[in-house]
C-alpha cells in the first residue's frame, strides 16, 4: 500500500521544507527544463528523499528515472504510448498512472500499475484539462473497478476535502496548490499530515 498523503512539487527546494515535517511519499513534477538541469534536479530530489527515508516519484521522465536509479515513476496516458514499460519494470521502478475516464482506466490497469490516479476529482487551477470535475462518486466507481490497485485522488484537493475523498474510496490524496499557494506552506503541510494520519 502507498502512504495516504502524496504532495507534488516542481523543485527539490520544496522537499527541503516538506521532508523534515514527515512527508513520506512525494512527486517531483518538473516541466520545461533542459536535460542536464532536469537530471541534476531529479538527482537532488532522489538524494534528499533517501536521506529522509521517503519515496520520490518522478513524473514523466522515465529514462532519467531509470538512469538515476529512482524508485517510482508517474506516467500520463500519452506517455504510455511511448514509454518502454518493459525497461521500466526491468529497472525495478514502481509505476503510477493517470486516468480520467473508463477507457484510460482499462488501459492503465492493463499495465499492472502500483497505483492508479483519478482526476481532477474537483476542479484544478494547476493545468488546463478537458475534464472539469470527476466528483467523489467517480472515486467510488474507480475503487470498485481498480480491484485492489491503490487509488490516488488528485485535482482540487484541500485539507477540508481530503476526508470526502477517503470516504468515497481513495487510498491516497495528492495535492499541489493547496500547499504551494498557501501563505504558510509548512503550517498547511502539518495540517495535511494530521488529516491523513
Ligand atoms: C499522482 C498524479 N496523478 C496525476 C498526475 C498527472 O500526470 P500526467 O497525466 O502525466 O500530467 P502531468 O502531471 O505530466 O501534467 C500526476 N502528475 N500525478
Ligand atoms: C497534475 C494534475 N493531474 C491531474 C489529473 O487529473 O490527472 S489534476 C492535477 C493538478 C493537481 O493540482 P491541484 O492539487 O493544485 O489541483
Ligand atoms: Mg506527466
Amino acid at each position: 500500500m502507498i502512504p495516504r498523503f502524496y504532495p507534488i512539487f516542481d523543485h527539490p527546494d520544496w522537499l527541503r521544507r516538506a521532508l523534515p515535517l514527515g512527508v513520506e511519499f512525494v512527486q517531483l513534477r518538473i516541466k520545461d527544463q533542459p536535460q542536464g538541469r532536469l537530471r541534476a534536479l531529479l538527482a537532488e530530489g532522489r538524494d534528499l528523499c533517501r536521506a529522509h527515508g521517503a519515496q520520490m516519484v518522478v513524473n514523466d521522465h522515465w529514462e532519467l528515472a531509470i538512469e538515476l536509479g529512482c524508485d517510482w515513476l508517474h506516467l500520463g496516458q500519452e506517455d504510455l504510448e511511448t514509454a518502454d514499460l518493459a525497461a521500466i519494470r526491468a529497472a525495478g521502478l514502481k509505476l503510477g498512472l493517470s486516468t480520467h475516464d473508463e477507457d484510460e482506466l482499462a488501459r492503465a490497469l492493463a499495465a499492472r500499475p502500483d497505483y492508479v490516479a483519478l482526476g481532477p476529482v474537483w476542479p484544478t487551477i494547476l493545468k488546463k484539462m478537458k475534464w472539469h470535475q470527476q466528483g467523489v462518486e467517480t472515486l467510488t466507481r474507480w475503487k470498485q473497478l481498480c480491484q485492489g490497485v491503490p487509488l490516488v485522488a488528485i485535482g482540487g484537493l484541500s485539507v477540508e476535502r481530503a476526508p470526502l475523498a477517503f470516504a468515497a474510496g481513495a487510498d491516497c490524496v495528492s495535492v499541489v496548490t493547496d500547499i504551494t499557494l498557501n501563505a504558510d506552506p509548512e503550517a498547511r503541510l502539518r495540517q495535511w499530515l494530521e488529516v491523513t494520519r
